[in-house]
């Protein structure tokens, strides 16, 4: 069996030792949790009452307390695509409870944002800290102790961190995620993006625009690009926290609702009754955290990861941070190509071989963590299979020996490239990621007059008045979390796109974030310390040179170091209202930096 990579090795004992403090005292909390925390015994007749009341067939063996009752956390809505399929979900999982002996409520529901419905818009500034809405909703849920597990349904780009960081802290239960699927294919998201970029230039109606991405996002289910919600699912599986092959499954398919039977009966066999308990706060160590970490490198996952892994690991007492991820890059080769990282989506990358052929690859590589404890058996190995019904019923099967397609999947020895999809940069602008997966290698290094904008739609005046045709390094800040709930700022891809056509040197540089969907655009973002604190992005002006470089990792400001030092801070912008941005005062005020998850609650829950 093949030893684990010597630098991989290093990395994880680094973030072991590095935790250590927060990372016992998170298992002794959960131990008190297990003897001391609200559950079923502890809780009153009336409250026990209260619980069960209208739960009809299921009252009786609710009220006998002998058997487990699952706890469902839903992020269930009808209007994200992702999450439509949700609505059905509770009452076959009950039914599949019941085939068990055991129970299941809906716990509660958490909201989900769609950063697509939202992307530009003003919303957008509600999005990363939905999140820590959604963990603190998932806590309200579980915090009832009526439930001896839990299933959390949720699969776009914040609800699946907020739902494991609120679902950590009742870590001592036993928890599997249940996602719902991909929508099968539609257009080609090139051609999507290839309508855009003609709509940036005038050159396609709204009429087409609307029909190329009607086409697009067609269906129930994520939609099929390589964003943050897909890469939500390729961590679940790399941390074994799925049943084994369920993240790029259709919705409504037999093979679905199978794999959705098989977590239910699963979680009633991993709790702290039976002899094999598995809580999800021991699923989720060091070592789970850094072959998530592996994962996004090697298929290109999103960036917004460098801000939610962090805070994912700092709910279970584990500190990782951006040298951690930017020292695994290193090693890490880039295995699979999905847009906007390549031509094809999910279904394509799930066809090619999937999640079964990149994990049983990497690990015979010694690229992952083998021996980690999932909520299945067995580590990891299992999750290097896929799924598949024989006769109707489910099994597990080898995935293909080769790759079913090498223009998206390949082994580590012929990997895409040697190294991982994103880097760390450091220089005189503080610290701030790239993501190189996405990038043509010949884009890496970008040394260019600055254009200094606060505000996306500012960008965008200009790109149309044809003031951005030039080699240029378009900065947009006071965009971090505490100035404005640090925005995605993809509205900005088709317009920099365009000027990169022309053939100009264009690359962002941002204290904000982009989608997990942005693609060829050389972007340097989450930029640590943000503007509004301060940080050195306040100080640039129009016309200075600044050093992008994903080959040296650098980020730099070449201005003369006298003139540099005696600069003033930009002034900040108005803090707006509306659009109930508002409301979210609080987690702006108390947020943290983007490298620690970017989060008032983590930050003063002392996590
Ligand atoms: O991080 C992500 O993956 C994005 O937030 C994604 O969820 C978002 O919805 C994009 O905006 C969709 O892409 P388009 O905006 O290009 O449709
Ligand atoms: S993947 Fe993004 S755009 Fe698609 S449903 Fe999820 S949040 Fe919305």
């Amino acid at each position: 069996m093949t030893k684990i990579h010597p630098e991989i090795a290093a990395v994880t004992d680094r973030i072991i030792s590095r935790s250590k403090k927060g990372r016992t005292a998170y298992l002794e909390l959960l131990d008190r949790e297990r003897e001391k925390g609200v559950h079923r015994p502890t809780l009153s007749c009336g409250n026990l009452a209260h619980g069960f009341a209208a739960a009809a067939d299921d009252k009786a063996v609710i009220r006998s307390g002998k058997a487990m009752n699952i706890g469902i956390v839903s992020a269930y809505n009808d209007m994200l695509s992702a999450h439509q399929p949700y609505g059905r979900y509770p009452e076959q999982m009950k039914v599949f409870a019941r085939e068990k002996g055991a129970t299941a409520q809906v716990a509660g529901g958490v909201p989900a944002m769609c950063d697509g419905v939202t992307q530009g818009q003003l919303g957008m500034e509600l999005s990363l800290f939905s999140r820590d809405n959604i963990a603190m909703g998932t806590a309200i849920a579980l915090s009832h102790g009526m439930f001896e597990s839990a299933t959390l349904l949720g699969i776009c780009d914040k609800i699946v961190p907020g739902l494991l960081i609120g679902a950590l802290r009742f870590g001592h239960l036993p928890m599997i995620l249940i996602p719902a699927g991909p929508m099968p294919s539609g257009l080609a998201n090139k051609e999507k993006q290839r309508v855009r970029q003609l709509y940036a230039e005038g050159k396609a109606s709204r009429d087409e625009l609307l029909e190329a991405e009607a086409a697009s996002y067609h269906g129930a289910g994520t939609c099929t690009f390589y964003g943050t919600a897909n890469s939500n699912q390729m961590m679940m599986e790399m941390m074994g926290l799925h049943v084994p092959g369920a993240a790029f499954i259709n919705p409504g398919t037999k093979l679905r609702q199978e794999l959705t039977r098989a977590a239910v009966h699963r979680v009633t066999e991993i709790g702290w009754d039976g002899n094999d308990y598995r809580p999800l706060g021991h699923c989720v160590d060091e070592k789970a955290v850094v072959n998530a970490a592996i994962g996004l490198l090697a298929t290109g996952g999103s960036t917004n990861h460098a801000i939610h892994l962090p805070a994912i690991a700092r709910a279970a007492g584990i500190i990782i941070d951006w040298e951690d991820m930017d020292r695994l890059s290193a090693v890490v080769p880039l295995v699979a190509r999905v847009y906007p990282n390549g031509a094809g989506d999910v279904n394509h990358f799930h066809a090619a071989g999937g999640m079964g052929f990149v994990i049983r690859e990497l690990l015979a590589a010694g690229l992952l963590h083998r021996d980690i404890m999932t909520v299945w058996t067995g580590g990891l190995d299992p999750y290097g299979q896929e799924p598949a019904l024989e006769n109707d019923a489910l099994t597990w099967i080898d995935a293909p020996a080769e790759t079913r397609d090498d223009t998206m999947l390949r082994p580590p020895a012929s990997a895409f490239r040697r190294d991982g999809g994103m880097r760390l940069l450091q220089g005189n602008l503080g610290r701030a990621v790239i993501k190189t997966s996405a990038v043509d290698e010949a884009r890496w290094t970008i040394e260019a007059p600055v254009r200094v904008f606060s505000d996306q739609d500012q960008v965008l005046a200009a790109f149309k008045a044809g003031e951005l045709e030039h080699d240029v390094v378009v900065v947009v800040r006071f965009q971090g979390p505490q100035a404005n709930g640090m925005p995605e700022l993809h509205k900005l891809t088709p317009a920099l796109g365009v000027l990169q056509d022309k053939g100009f040197n264009v690359a962002l540089v941002t204290d904000g974030r982009m989608s997990g969907a942005s693609g060829k655009v050389p972007a340097a973002i989450h930029l640590t310390p943000e503007g509004w604190c301060d940080g050195p992005i306040a100080l640039l002006r129009d016309g200075d040179i600044v050093r992008v470089s994903a080959n040296t990792g650098e980020i730099e400001a070449l201005v003369d170091d006298e003139i540099w030092q005696a600069r003033k801070p930009a002034p900040r912008p108005p803090v707006e209202m509306g659009t109930g941005r508002e409301l979210f005062a609080l987690m702006r005020h108390g947020a943290d930096e983007a490298e620690r998850g970017g989060s008032a609650m983590l930050a003063l829950a002392e996590l």
